[in-house]
């Protein structure tokens, strides 16, 4: 595929800030910069490159001085896109960068499409695509974790794994064909057993590698946790404990919370989407109704349910219909307010929960929170020692391909016990193949890549 066109778009956030940068990639770059710039010191900017010039951005047009900006040429191919780059480094704020980019539209170069920037870099061949996928993860990165683990995907930990593999299943490809060349003998044993030997070696270490993909879409994505259960439990005094901040309004009266409140929460480095409801109950109440509807729609959809219960009352009707309604939800049970008289059937609880982590808290007086937060993270962390290393499947897509690749292989696995033609059994490894190279980028369409960038932001 051969880019000629140029393109420029804001590289830094809209708003007030000390700099903003015009980014321009592109064979006409050089061209563009020469046709607005001058430099203080007289030279043209391409004379030297990869070093700031002081100068002034120009509409020649009508002789109007734009900005004072440092300016900045990096030559093909040892930049960011491996194209010619031009970068305008001038002051913040809304109105210097979008003029000097409208100039610079004006004078040749297209708006870049979202993620335009780092689809070259990997359509020219510099970064593969999960660096690529990378580069996005680690701007939007929530938690210092998740921004580790992007960092390291970017400089190629995932891509060296997946290619290690996919070595080694040409390496089985290469016996495989010699075998179906010598199709009308019986393939030797010592082959099948080499096969089997390497392929089961190869299942494990594409087990372990999948195995972390729900720890690693969660420091990704986030986890979704809704806070739910009767009115005047401590629902809103939780999400306010945990924010460390009066963030919902917290009073004795039932029916206080109507809305939904949705907050972000960083607890031991996992990025939390928690969500404060209304107390489900039966009402007549308008706007509490909807409330209440809005509650159970939004625990359909959460990645986990904090169910809460009142110690100092017994359990009620509301209480029990709650939990048929969240009993096949990962969940965790909080039983509050134990500073005050216990009233409630703790042994009944169990029983119908069944073996779910009950956590005893008393919100007024700061007692459970702690245990809360471990209690979640060693739910995230499956009770493994969290993990030092930062190679993890973090995205859907490399995980289904991951997926479809390892049942590629078992069935290839299956064949080669069952002596199917060696045939046969190469179509499962070429799949294996082709699944493994669909995260690098190797296997995929331009649809798919073109859908992957467009979920970008401007200027990346
Ligand atoms: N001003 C500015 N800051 C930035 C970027 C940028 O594009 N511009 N980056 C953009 O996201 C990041 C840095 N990433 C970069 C990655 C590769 C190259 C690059 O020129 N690579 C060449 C040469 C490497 C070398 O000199 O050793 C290459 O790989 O061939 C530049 C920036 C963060 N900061
Ligand atoms: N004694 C005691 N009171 C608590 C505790 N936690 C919360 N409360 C009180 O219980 C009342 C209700 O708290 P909220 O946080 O508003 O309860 P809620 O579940 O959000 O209630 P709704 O929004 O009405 O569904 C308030 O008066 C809180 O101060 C606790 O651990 N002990
Ligand atoms: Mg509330």
């Amino acid at each position: 595929m051969f880019i000629d066109d140029t393109i420029a778009a804001i590289a830094t956030a809209a708003g007030e800030a000390g700099i903003g940068i015009v980014r321009i990639s592109g064979s006409k770059a050089i061209e563009i910069i020469d046709d607005i710039f001058r430099a203080n010191n007289n030279k043209k900017i391409y004379e030297d490159q990869r070093k700031l010039t002081y100068g002034y951005i120009f509409d020649f047009d009508n002789n109007e001085k734009i900005d004072e900006v440092l300016a900045v040429y990096m030559k093909a191919p040892h930049t960011y896109t491996k194209e010619d780059i031009v970068e305008i480094n001038c002051h913040g704020g809304m109105i210097p960068v979008k003029r000097i980019l409208q100039l610079v539209l004006r004078k040749g170069a297209r708006l870049a499409e979202p993620g335009e920037f780092t689809k070259r870099a990997f359509l020219n061949g510099r970064i593969d695509l999960a660096q690529a996928e990378a580069v996005m993860d680690l701007i939007s990165a929530k938690t210092e974790k998740g921004f580790e683990v992007a960092f390291d995907q970017l400089e190629g930990s995932l891509s060296k794994r997946v290619e290690e593999m996919r070595k080694e299943v040409l390496e089985l490809l290469a016996h495989i064909e010699v075998s179906i060349d010598f199709s009308e003998e019986d393939v030797d044993e010592v082959t099948l057993d080499y096969l089997l030997e390497k392929s089961i070696k190869l299942e494990k270490s594409m087990t372990k590698l999948l195995s972390t993909s729900d720890t690693g879409k969660i420091l990704r994505e986030g986890l979704s946790t809704v806070i739910v259960g009767k009115p005047n439990v401590g629902k809103s005094s939780l999400l306010n404990s945990l924010l460390r901040e009066a963030r919902a309004i917290v009073t004795e009266v039932p029916g206080t919370t109507r809305d939904v409140i949705e907050e972000q929460l960083n607890i031991q480095g996992i990025p939390i989407k928690l969500i404060d409801t209304a107390g489900i109950r039966e009402t007549e109440d308008i706007v509490e109704k909807i409330g209440v509807g809005k509650s159970k729609e939004l625990f359909n959809k959460a990645d986990l349910v904090i169910f809460m219960l009142d110690a100092s009352r017994e359990l009620t009707n509301e209480d029990l219909q709650i939990i048929e309604m969240i009993k096949d939800k990962k969940i965790i049970v909080l039983i509050n307010k134990t500073d005050l008289p216990n009233k409630l059937d703790i042994a009944k609880i169990c029983h119908l929960i069944g073996e779910r982590s009950i956590i005893k808290t008393s919100l007024k007086e700061e007692v459970g929170l702690d245990e809360l937060e471990n209690v979640l993270v060693n739910m995230v962390y499956k009770g493994e020692v969290k993990s030092n290393s930062n190679l993890m499947i973090a995205n859907v897509r490399h995980k289904d391909a991951l997926e479809r690749a390892l049942n590629s292989l078992k069935e290839g696995i299956e064949a080669i016990r069952r002596q199917m033609p060696m045939d046969f059994i190469e179509v499962d490894y070429k799949n294996v193949w082709d699944y493994l190279g669909e995260i690098t980028g190797d296997t995929v369409g331009e649809d798919l890549i073109d859908h992957i960038f467009a979920n970008f932001c401007i200027g990346k």
